[in-house]
């Protein structure tokens, strides 16, 4: 017998999530039967989808795990997994939402790193701009969050396809960060006079190109930025994800019809077919030193809503993760 811990949510968000919303769990787990496997947490994501997801329970919290013992042989113990499991220190799986760590996953590379750039937020990253916008060599790209664990990919995706790139982020910290990677521009959309001129300052001659990943505000700006024919891949809202109330207008139309812009939401798993082949071209990436990862590390379990809060907060620079 195993004593599992998990979170569980006692009162629906309302606004932004609170302590009280989260309450520890603790439960004994039966002895895996024939086809389960036992697994133990080692790094556990928090993403900003799950503001929506958590009280549906969806199956989508992401994790990287450790079979301790298996009656499944596709699963030997001491393998690693990515498993959708919840916030639980231990789960029983039949291995149906189970996925390998990538086979050849080099010793000197973080397993945690299977839950940022070389795993969901990366596959958005590199989807966004190779499926939705096309991005072509040469052309502008602007990307906000963009020192989060999806805005920092993009970026550093677009500079490998030699492109001009701007990111907005929320501190001075991370603006540095960004410039560190090798963005061309970035900017404190917080401590800027004006959203507008900043935008401007950094690509006069406009956007070919806009990673979304805030809306709101900051997309009513940006849009009168576009050049004509400019496409935006729409990945997040998260200037949205906490309203009580709907944010109204302005709205995007009448912009969209005279830049004639293209505008595409989407989700990473629609290429989900690709996935193998694209996260081992990112890790060679990683390997070659062209794409560069930071992580913002909580330790220990039982932080995993202060991780969580955190990260819609900003605090993070990089993929926010917890290690237990
Ligand atoms: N479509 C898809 O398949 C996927 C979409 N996403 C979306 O991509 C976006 C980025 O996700 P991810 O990289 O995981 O998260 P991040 O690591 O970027 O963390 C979230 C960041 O959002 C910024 N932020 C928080 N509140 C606001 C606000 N009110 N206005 C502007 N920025 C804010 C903060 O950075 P700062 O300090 O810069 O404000 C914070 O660090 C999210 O919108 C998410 O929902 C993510 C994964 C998959
Ligand atoms: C629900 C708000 C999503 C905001 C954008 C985002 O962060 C998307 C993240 C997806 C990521 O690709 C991994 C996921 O599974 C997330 C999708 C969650 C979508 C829930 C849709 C629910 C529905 O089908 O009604």
């Amino acid at each position: 017998m195993v004593q599992a811990k998990s979170w569980v949510m006692v009162k629906h968000f309302d606004g932004f999530p609170k302590d009280s919303d989260f309450q520890l769990k603790v439960e004994e787990l039966p002895e895996p039967k024939d086809g389960e496997v036992l697994l133990e947490a080692v790094f556990l994501s928090v993403d900003p989808y799950m503001r929506w997801v958590f009280w549906n329970k969806l199956p989508e919290y992401c994790k990287t795990a450790e079979t301790l013992s298996s009656k499944n042989p596709a699963f030997p113990v001491g393998s690693h997994v990515v498993s959708h499991c919840g916030w639980r220190s231990h789960s029983v799986s039949d291995g149906a939402d189970l996925i390998p760590i990538m086979a050849d996953w080099p010793s000197d590379v973080s397993l945690s790193l299977a839950l940022g750039t070389i795993g969901m937020p990366g596959l958005t990253a590199l989807y966004g701009i190779e499926e939705v916008l096309g991005l072509q060599k040469n052309e502008t790209l602007l990307v906000n969050a963009a020192a989060g664990a999806v805005g920092n990919v993009v970026g550093q995706i677009a500079k490998i396809k030699g492109c001009k790139v701007v990111g907005s982020a929320g501190s001075d910290a991370k603006v540095a960060y960004l410039r560190e990677l090798g963005f061309d521009e970035a900017f404190n959309y917080k401590t800027v006079p004006s959203l507008e001129e900043a935008l401007k300052k950094a690509a006069p001659e406009g956007y070919d190109c806009l990673f979304e990943n805030v809306g709101g505000y900051f997309s009513t700006v940006a849009l009168p930025q576009m050049k004509t024919f400019g496409r935006i891949a729409v990945c997040g809202s998260i200037s949205t994800y906490n309203d009580g109330t709907p944010q109204t207008g302005p709205y995007p139309h009448f912009t969209m019809i005279v830049k004639q812009l293209k505008m595409e939401g989407f989700t990473q798993n629609r290429w989900q077919h690709k996935n193998p082949e694209s996260l081992k071209r990112m890790m060679a990436w990683l390997k070659e030193g062209k794409l560069k990862c930071r992580e913002h590390v909580t330790k220990g379990f039982e932080n995993m809503p202060a991780a969580f809060m955190g990260l819609l907060r900003g605090d993070n620079i990089g993929k926010a993760v917890v290690a237990v």
